[in-house]
């Protein structure tokens, strides 16, 4: 089976993707704040690499970058904000746009999959306490 990675175009197409999503983040009223502060400077390779590694592509992200409780606890504990998901969930799907993602199903599942990870990272908004050490990435399409 061609998993969601290739079909999305592969390391390339999840850079380009990383890219595009960051800069519609940039441009909207709401999405900016959490990416103004001044970050990690290859923050758009890294987030290719996560997504790539989510999406069937290869680990790399794991493979020297981070891991998932690493993740979980970078979004920990900026309180409750359902606004916000909601701005980058549209930044996401403008942004799929803007890198040619304009075809069922392969757009669907990745909307599918930006949705269900905002919600997973944003499950704990008090802070990262209680975040196991031991967590995998977690695979979209889910088993089952
Ligand atoms: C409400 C939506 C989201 C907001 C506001 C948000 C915000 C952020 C911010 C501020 C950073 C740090 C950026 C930097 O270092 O310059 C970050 C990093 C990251 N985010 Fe998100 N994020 C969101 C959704 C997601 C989703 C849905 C995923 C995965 C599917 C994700 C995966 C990551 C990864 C992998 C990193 C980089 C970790 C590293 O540097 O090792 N984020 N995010």
């Amino acid at each position: 089976m061609t998993t969601l990675y290739e079909q999305a175009g592969g390391a390339e197409g999840m850079l380009a993707l990383s890219h595009a999503w960051h800069a519609r983040c940039l441009a909207d009223p709401v999405a900016a704040h959490p990416f103004e502060h001044p970050g990690h400077p290859e923050h758009v390779e890294r987030l290719a690499a996560y997504w790539g590694e989510a999406l069937g592509g290869p680990p790399a992200y794991t493979d020297g970058m981070g891991d998932e409780a690493h993740v979980s606890r970078m979004h920990a504990g900026e309180g409750e904000h359902a606004e916000l998901d909601r701005a980058c969930i549209a930044c996401f799907d403008v942004a799929m746009t803007d890198v040619g993602l304009t075809t069922d199903p392969l757009r669907t599942e990745l909307h599918d999959y930006f949705v269900w990870s905002t919600g997973r990272l944003s499950a704990h908004p008090g802070s990262a306490d209680r975040i196991a050490d031991d967590l995998t990435v977690p695979r979209w399409p889910q088993p089952g």
